[in-house]
């Protein structure tokens, strides 16, 4: 762990320089993320100095000052917002600083020690919470209508965010009771869940993958929630998923018959339609507590929100009146955390890894660190537009966040603390794995190897998809055999299936001598093909059943699509003129082609036999056939051949078969049991064939 304060004492012996070095990191640190919401070190890092600062300041209460971070709760409103007085202060919350169970006990000594309790007498009744990790909103509704939500701040004065507040559905405008109180002011956090926040930065890496300048991934949940709410335009708010639980409130007037607990208080709130957590329970005493601990955090990873921790509180309110405040903080609650989801380590090295479709993906290698409850050592990086933003460097020192069963990613690297000259991040041009070209789409965020078939990292996938059903159909080629085939390293390319002996097959887990012989004549079977589903069997990207289809009647054969060598295969432009096909599309097929390893297993496969009737191109046009131009539609069970063949047939015959019934449909052919497409073509006056009637044309059209 890089020990980032030893620059702050300056002169250990004068505690003075030393506070006042302590306290202007931490406010800096306290406006990034308050201020700014865009924290510079993870809120550890933060806790380690503030703690320290308070250590200090316990040994040298003189030097003690009412600015100082440890005195005031940390926020300020920004500019631009109109500020709320609160009317009741808005407190943050004492951290009991030992994680172990032991911090239950301890708070538990406390409360009874302040309410003069001697050990024999009964036990304190509290309530445990979840303690949230997102922005503390105060919502006030006056007669059961919400008048004004505002944000912490500095605890006296917050920021008024009602606009923004108003988009978030889950927040009731209107309380659920037709006797609520004159004025209520509920508290809870506004936060957002792990899958929106998940979606949201996927959103964001596409947009900034699209050139958008202005667009950044956020750190974490709760800096995407505070920075939605902090937002003086409302639309931006609106388009983020933000959820609320209540946990709290401020002023209450006209509520004669508020109930005397906690526990009690919230559930009203949640009979009112305000959302409240589930996941709290009245304790009674240290050992409750404890178990609560426990059980939250065996289960924080399969929460779908981020909590750091769970919250302890008083739950007569008598007695939380009785106990009172300390400067910033109730004496009748603590906050009990747990590790950390967020940690500062140092990069050992950036390396590439190449997944299942050919992405590249760049990994930090760490530092080992605790986050999240497990120890770390790679953390992704997800792409090379995030490297360069973030400037992640090796030798960097680096927040790593692990939070629920995402994989743990670098957020953010701490330039103040570069201290090698590393060169910035850069993607290999070749793949690692396999040396093929390393490409980059317009648009896409990602790099991908091309080396499809020959790539072994990408050899299961394209396995499996060889052997599917619409392509080579290999009959008992299952996924299992797959994974087996390739970890066993049995076969390196996709022309070695065809070269594995039934004996070789029957050595195979789970695969008796029968089934050998019986995958052996599926190989078999299969070399028996059309052009089309060939290419398609390829898996070349972006390169459908439909495009496959295309690129086999436009060019007739392999060799007029790939030519002798690379300089003759077919251009961009020879591409982009044939119909349906984009500069998308064109790209891909002529990407792979260009690679010398893909024209080799292409090669190698028609040595081992594969084949397929020919043609010059020009008779298979498509505008040359019975049905081209024409739509069809497919519905219902068809009795004499089943839905594939059907549309091979058609569409052989050049027709477009369609998923949808529409105005533009030409015939509706209707099986057993047709339903809405059937009613649809009926409303739209679309000609419907049965399937005799199908056959019949069917057999026309193909014996024309
Ligand atoms: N990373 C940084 O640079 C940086 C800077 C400043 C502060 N911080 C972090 O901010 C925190 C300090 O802020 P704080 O003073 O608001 O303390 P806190 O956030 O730890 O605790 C108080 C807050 O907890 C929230 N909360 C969630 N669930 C609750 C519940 N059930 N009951 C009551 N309150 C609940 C409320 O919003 C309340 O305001 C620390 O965790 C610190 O690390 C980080
Ligand atoms: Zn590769």
């Amino acid at each position: 762990m890089p020990d980032s304060t030893m620059s702050l004492f300056p002169d250990p012996q004068a505690p003075a320089t030393t506070i006042e070095a302590l306290r202007r990191q931490l406010q800096s640190w306290e406006h990034a993320y308050y201020v700014l919401d865009t924290p510079l070190v993870p809120d550890a890092e933060f806790d380690r100095v503030f703690r320290q600062l308070q250590a200090l300041e316990a040994e040298h209460p003189e030097l003690v000052t009412p600015d100082s971070p440890t005195q005031r709760v940390g926020g300020k409103a920004m500019e631009g917002f109109s500020t709320v007085r609160h009317r009741v202060p808005m407190l943050s919350i004492r951290t009991e600083t030992d994680i172990t169970a032991a911090g239950a006990s301890a708070f538990d000594a406390r409360v009874r020690k302040e309410l003069g309790l001697e050990p024999g007498d009964e036990p304190v009744q509290y309530q445990a919470e979840l303690k949230f990790d997102g922005l503390a909103i105060n919502l006030r509704y006056e007669h059961g209508l919400l008048v004004q939500a505002s944000t912490r701040g500095d605890g006296e004065t917050g920021e008024d965010v009602t606009h923004n507040i108003r988009t978030v559905r889950q927040i009731p405008m209107r309380l659920g009771t037709d006797s609520p109180p004159e004025v209520v002011e509920i508290r809870g956090e506004v936060y957002m869940r792990r899958d929106d926040f998940e979606a949201l930065n996927e959103r964001q890496r596409e947009r900034i993958a699209q050139g958008e300048k202005n667009e950044k991934t956020f750190v974490n949940p709760r800096n995407a929630a505070a920075g939605a709410i902090r937002q003086l335009d409302a639309s931006i708010a609106a388009q983020r998923p933000l959820s609320f639980f209540a946990y709290g409130w401020g002023e209450l007037k006209g509520w004669s018959d508020q109930p005397a607990t906690q526990s009690a208080t919230l559930d009203a709130f949640a009979s009112w339609g305000v959302p409240v957590s589930a996941d709290r329970t009245t304790a009674t005493g240290a050992e409750d507590l404890v178990a609560f601990h426990t059980a939250i955090g065996q289960r924080r990873d399969s929460l779908p929100f981020d909590i750091d921790g769970v919250v302890y509180k008083v739950n007569r309110l008598i007695l939380q009146r009785d106990l009172g405040f300390v400067s910033r903080e109730p004496r009748w609650a603590v906050a009990h955390k747990f590790p950390a989801q967020e940690m500062l380590t140092t990069v050992l090295a950036i390396d590439i890894q190449v997944g299942r479709t050919g992405k590249l993906t760049p990994v930090a290698k760490l530092a080992p660190v605790f986050v999240g409850g497990v120890t770390v050592t790679n953390a992704t990086l997800h792409n090379e537009l995030e490297a360069l933003r973030k400037d992640v460097r090796v030798g960097d020192t680096v927040i790593v966040r692990r939070a629920g069963d995402v994989i743990p990613e670098v957020v953010a690297s701490v330039p103040d603390k570069r201290q090698s000259d590393a060169p910035v991040f850069t993607m290999p041009l070749h793949c690692p794995v396999c040396g093929s070209d390393v490409v980059r789409e317009e648009g896409e965020a990602d790099h991908r190897c091309t080396g499809g078939l020959f790539c072994s990292a990408q050899r299961k996938q394209a396995v499996i998809h060889f052997a599917s059903r619409r392509a080579m159909d290999i009959e008992g080629l299952g996924d299992k055999l797959v994974d087996q085939l390739v970890e066993g390293g049995h076969i390196q390319s996709l022309a070695d299936l065809y070269r594995l002996t039934a004996e070789q097959w029957a050595a195979l887990d789970r695969m008796g001598e029968r089934s050998a012989l019986n995958l052996v004549a599926a190989l078999e079977k299969s070399k028996t093909t059309t052009l089309a589903r060939f290419l398609f069997a390829l898996g070349i990207r972006h390169v459908g059943e439909r495009t496959a289809k295309e690129l086999a009647a436009h060019f007739g054969s392999l060799s007029a699509l790939m030519g002798n060598d690379p300089s003759q295969a077919a251009t961009q432009e020879q591409l982009l003129a044939i119909r349906d096909i984009g500069p998308v599309v064109a790209h891909s097929v002529h990407t792979f082609l260009q690679q010398a390893h893909n024209r080799e297993v292409l090669q190698d496969l028609q040595a081992q036999g594969i084949h397929w009737p020919e043609t010059d191109g020009a008779s298979q046009d498509s505008s040359a056939k019975p049905l081209s131009g024409q739509t069809i539609v497919l519905t219902g069970t068809l009795t004499q051949m089943g839905r594939d063949e059907a549309k091979d047939r058609l569409e052989a015959l050049g027709a477009k078969v369609s998923g949808s019934v529409s105005k533009k449909t030409h015939y509706v052919i209707a099986g057993l049991e047709a339903g809405s497409k059937l009613t649809k073509a009926q409303e739209l006056g679309v000609t419907i064939l049965d399937e005799a009637a199908f056959l019949a044309y069917l057999q026309q059209l193909e014996g024309a």
